[in-house]
């Protein structure tokens, strides 16, 4: 599922009209009907509907819409916010459509002010007022009426969009509307991934309306949802003349005197995730407490200094290049031995090189160096992460997630995972994948050592690295769900529970 801006979506519409040659009318029409089909699904028979419409093409899915359940037996009051001289185009043939069909609307410019709130008896709102493109915050009469919508006790259907919601921010100036349910028309719009206009949206679900493929291969959005029939089909399958060395040979270097659990959780979650062979490197003074509790890997003593790696480690030989895959960051320290220790791990390893948490941190202040690797290099930062390495505050990274995860993958040849709710994988090529699974509980020390253990383990098995990436941030995600669906809330998981939690997860994703 491709994934949009209000600009692309508006893009793709021309070329199917003017290129490809489908009328805007039908387009309309094939819109309207398919919304009307859902919603028609989701309510009830004796439900009473309101349906709002606005000025521009997303009221012109509204008379569709209204013609549809009126047909079907439905009882519906259609309100007409604008005068009705405001309507053109499209959405005017379709007014006219509804019209010779013997159906007539209210016309809310007329109505008394006492005649403005959403009536008492309506059970749900079909929200056609405006769709993808509203700019700014909602003027009057629309400020007005939405405020009435979000008093009312009705179930609130928004179609493709929720009226005042912007397409491709996630901050929503003023009011709109808040959707029970949105049906999204054909393609999410990037908002729904973006905080907090995806609380806006209420539940989703994408209506195909039929745009044709050829106007988004000319478009080309390249961003996608990442979806779980996806993971199943990519995930490579464990077979029978298989040995341990067969599923990779991993190093994961973490942990310091005062952070031991960050690489147990993080080697732990390799391990469950389906690494063959794992070496944990750790700081002497670390060791024993992280071997421990992690009784299936090996361990590379490294050199230390103050509980944490020392610069000494430049110097040795670690025979990185025997990894095929290696992933470092959780708990080392950000003092001058974790920066010689990536740069060298930068220089030595001859596969996939994964760097999470103070390893991250510590690449700011190695220059343009590490722009020069030839093997794939994996940056897993939270938006406070990428914001260090951008010189933008966390807020700045939030509000333009897709845009600065693009420009930063592409300008340092490297694959970015740029976590928090709705997490998105990017190419060096720029493809972006976002992720769809996940909840509040993963706001939680640890919970990120858990999903760098599952990508160091997923790029070894994988023959895409952007798959390995994507199967990866989805399960965790997945894992999260299922633990707050069935056995835990959000509030009392732990990271530890998200690996433990990671055999069921594999089981009813990967073998159901
Ligand atoms: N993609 C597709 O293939 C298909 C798309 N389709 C549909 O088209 C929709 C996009 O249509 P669109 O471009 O006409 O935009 P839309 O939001 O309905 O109206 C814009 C008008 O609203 C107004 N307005 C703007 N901002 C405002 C504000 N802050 N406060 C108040 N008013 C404001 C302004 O009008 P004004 O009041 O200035 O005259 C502006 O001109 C899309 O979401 C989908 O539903 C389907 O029909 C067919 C297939
Ligand atoms: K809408």
């Amino acid at each position: 599922m491709q994934v949009v801006t209000g600009e692309e979506m508006g893009r793709i519409d021309r070329f199917t009209i003017e290129e490809i040659g489908l009328k805007e009318e039908v387009l309309m029409e094939s819109a309207g009907r398919a919304a009307a089909n859902k919603i028609m699904e989701s309510i009830s028979p004796s439900d009473n509907v309101g349906i709002l419409i606005g000025t521009g093409n997303n009221g012109g899915d509204g008379f569709v819409i209204a013609r549809c359940l009126l047909d079907a037996g439905f009882k519906v009051d259609v309100w007409l916010i604008p005068p009705e001289s405001k309507v053109k185009g499209a959405a005017l043939y379709h007014l006219n459509v509804f019209k010779n069909s013997g159906y007539t609307f209210a016309d809310y410019s007329s109505f008394k002010s006492d005649e403005k709130e959403v009536p008492g008896q309506w059970d749900v709102i079909v929200d056609t007022l405006l769709g993808t493109g509203v700019q700014g915050s909602l003027r009057e009469p629309y400020h007005a009426i939405v405020q009435s919508i979000n008093q009312s006790s009705c179930k609130v259907i928004s179609v493709d969009i929720p009226s005042g919601v912007p397409a491709n921010k996630g901050e929503v100036e003023g009011e709109a509307v808040k959707a029970s349910v949105t049906f999204i028309l054909q393609s999410p719009k990037l908002s729904a991934f973006l905080a907090p206009a995806d609380e806006y949206y209420g539940k989703w679900e994408c209506v195909d309306i039929g745009l044709p493929i050829r106007a988004y291969h000319a478009v080309k959005p390249d961003r996608y949802l990442w979806s779980r029939e996806q993971v199943s089909a990519s995930f490579p399958a464990r077979n029978k003349h298989t040995h341990k060395g067969s599923y990779g040979k991993g190093l994961l270097a973490g942990g310091s005197i005062h952070m031991t659990g960050a690489p147990v959780l993080a080697a732990t979650s390799a391990l469950r995730s389906g690494a063959g062979l794992l070496t944990t490197a750790v700081p002497e003074e670390a060791l024993s407490t992280v071997a421990s509790q992690v009784a299936e890997s090996t361990f590379l003593p490294l050199p230390s200094k103050e509980g944490e790696v020392s610069e000494e480690v430049g110097t040795l030989d670690l025979s990185l290049s025997n990894y095929d895959g290696v992933a470092a960051g959780p708990g080392l320290g950000r003092n001058e031995g974790t920066r010689t220790f990536v740069q060298k791990l930068l220089n030595e390893v001859k596969g996939p090189l994964v760097l999470d948490a103070d390893a991250l941190f510590v690449l700011k202040e190695l220059g343009e160096e590490w722009r020069k690797r030839d093997f794939p290099l994996i940056l897993t930062p939270h938006p406070g992460e990428l914001a260090h390495l951008t010189g933008l505050s966390p807020a700045e990274v939030n509000r333009q997630r897709f845009s600065i995860s693009r420009s930063f993958a592409a300008q340092h040849g490297c694959y970015l995972i740029l976590k928090g709710p709705h997490t998105i994988v990017t190419t060096p090529e720029g493809r972006q994948y976002v992720n769809d699974s996940g909840n509040p509980s993963l706001a939680k020390g640890g919970t990120g050592d858990v999903l760098t253990g599952m990508i160091l383990s997923f790029v070894m098995s994988h023959s895409a690295i952007q798959e390995a990436l994507s199967n990866a941030v989805f399960l965790h995600g997945k894992a999260a769900d299922m633990l707050v669906d069935d056995v835990s809330s959000p509030h009392s998981v732990v990271a530890g529970d998200v690996v433990q939690q990671l055999p069921l997860t594999f089981r009813s994703i990967l073998h159901s």
